[in-house]
């Protein structure tokens, strides 16, 4: 089982050998018989490069060249795809990114920041100077959501995109949920865990689902990557009271991502939401992913799996090599760069039912004033629960009949006039499945 000894190899320069980077290393050493039978040539590794070359590497790194700047591992001539694993949406990750395309090399990249802020100008780089850019390990990781979306689905007219694609908000949720334990508790737990990127706020805050949910829209809708127009909101307000009244009512909470094509534009939004319980994001529990995507043929398909970690990424990282030693091009986002329509600016959200956590204080009437600013924003209640308290306040969940999301907002600005809710209100979307 091996290529035929004249076949000319695929030769990669990495740049980054963290995480993600010796996991890649340690496949192309550990499966070189199954790389070279399977595209019928040897892929080999002949450069690298990364920030410390004392640093103890889980990986035997002696047979290849090292560079000190990502810019000349680039533009190396023994260098036929650069493999970007740094990270980050400029700097190195994106000036090498860059000088490969301009000099006509192929990329595979696992980095969902570049593509979400600078997508559509690699692609029509990439197409100027005939080479591709691929990053199968930038969204959702391990799970092959490009090339489903690219390839298996190219036939289909995609209605929505779904998911839950930061596996670190999905442990922190689950995790209060299973164990009882506050936000603030499991956020530390997280980051004692690892699972925290470097800036948290990229993870509970929503960001880094937000880039992967743009390049997912670009490819599905067929739209200018367009991070700018994502509705973002993070987990940081969920308590856990929140998560185990919506569980009385048959919901769990997810930090969701939703892409679809409304009359209005494009939408797209990664926010908390309530989902049903007996779904499958609702059953979706720590570090996982899961994406769901509706076609006009295919229906709705679900596919989930491991989001982060060192194998899982460099799986994917590896499928985007394998094209490319199979001799497979793609469009960047799965049409010509410059066939992709403008974005549309911001797109409000489609009608839905809300979920709507307050503190009303116990006072006579107080809950008929609440009652009155909902019917006076036009939002309807379909359900109400008042909860034991003890103290001045109790805890008021209300579901709403389906409002708009102004509707809603209009209503949480005229609750401080009452003079009977306390606090910031909660309010989240209940996402129809
Ligand atoms: N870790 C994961 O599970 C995961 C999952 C999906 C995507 N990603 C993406 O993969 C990429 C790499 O992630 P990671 O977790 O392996 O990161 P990491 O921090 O473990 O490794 C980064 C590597 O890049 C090198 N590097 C950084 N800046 C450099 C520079 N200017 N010049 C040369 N080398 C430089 C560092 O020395 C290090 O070797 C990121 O874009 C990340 O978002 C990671
Ligand atoms: N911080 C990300 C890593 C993978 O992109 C997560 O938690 O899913
Ligand atoms: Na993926």
């Amino acid at each position: 089982m091996s290529a035929p000894a004249q076949a000319t190899p695929l030769r990669l320069g990495i740049a980054g050998l963290g995480t993600v980077g010796i996991g890649v290393v340690k496949i192309v050493q550990r499966h070189a018989d199954l790389l070279a039978a399977r595209s019928g040539r040897p892929v080999v590794i002949t450069a690298v490069c990364a920030r410390d070359r004392t640093k103890n590497r889980d990986a035997d790194l002696s047979g290849y060249a090292w560079e000190t700047d990502a810019v000349a591992l680039a533009g190396r001539d023994d260098v036929d795809v650069f493999v970007e694993l740094m990270g980050g949406h400029e700097g190195a990750a994106r000036h090498a990114t860059e000088a490969a395309l301009r000099a006509g090399k192929n990329v595979v990249t696992a980095n969902k920041a570049l593509l979400a802020h600078h997508g559509q100008e690699l692609a029509e780089m990439a197409e100027a100077a005939g080479a591709v850019i691929r990053f199968e390990a930038a969204v959702a990781g391990g799970i092959p959501v490009i090339k489903a979306l690219t390839e298996g689905l190219a036939g289909n007219q995609i209605r929505r995109v779904m998911g839950v694609m930061n596996g670190t908000c999905n442990y922190i949720l689950t995790r209060m949920e299973t164990a009882g334990l506050p936000y603030d508790t499991v956020f530390e737990e997280a980051r004692q865990l690892g699972y925290l990127e470097a800036d948290p706020n990229l993870d509970v805050g929503g960001i880094d689902a937000g880039h992967k949910l743009a390049i997912l829209a670009a490819i599905a809708f067929g739209t200018r990557v367009s991070f700018e127009a994502v509705k973002l909101e993070g987990i940081g307000r969920i308590s856990i009271d929140d998560i185990r009244r919506a569980g009385d009512m048959g919901y769990k909470i997810k930090l969701l991502g939703v892409a679809q094509m409304t009359g209005r534009g494009l939408e797209q939004r990664m926010t908390p939401c309530l989902v049903p319980a007996s779904s499958p994001l609702g059953q979706l529990h720590g570090g996982t992913n899961m994406v769901v995507i509706e076609g006009d043929s295919v229906g709705q398909i679900v596919l989930r799996g491991a989001g982060a970690g060192e194998g899982p990424t460099a799986s994917a990282v590896m499928g985007d090599v394998m094209d490319l030693a199979r001799g497979l091009k793609l469009p960047t986002f799965g049409m010509p760069a410059a066939q992709l329509a403008a974005p549309t600016p911001a797109v409000t959200s489609a009608p839905a039912s809300y979920y709507l956590r307050l503190h009303l204080l116990d006072k006579p009437g107080a809950l008929a004033k609440v009652a009155t600013v909902l019917g006076e924003a036009g939002v309807s209640i379909s359900r109400m629960r008042q909860y034991g308290h003890d103290d001045s306040a109790a805890p008021v969940l209300i579901v709403t009949h389906k409002t708009t999301p102004e509707a809603i907002s209009l209503a949480i600005a005229g609750f401080p006039a009452t003079g009977v809710v306390e606090g910031e209100p909660v309010a989240l979307r209940i996402e129809e499945l």
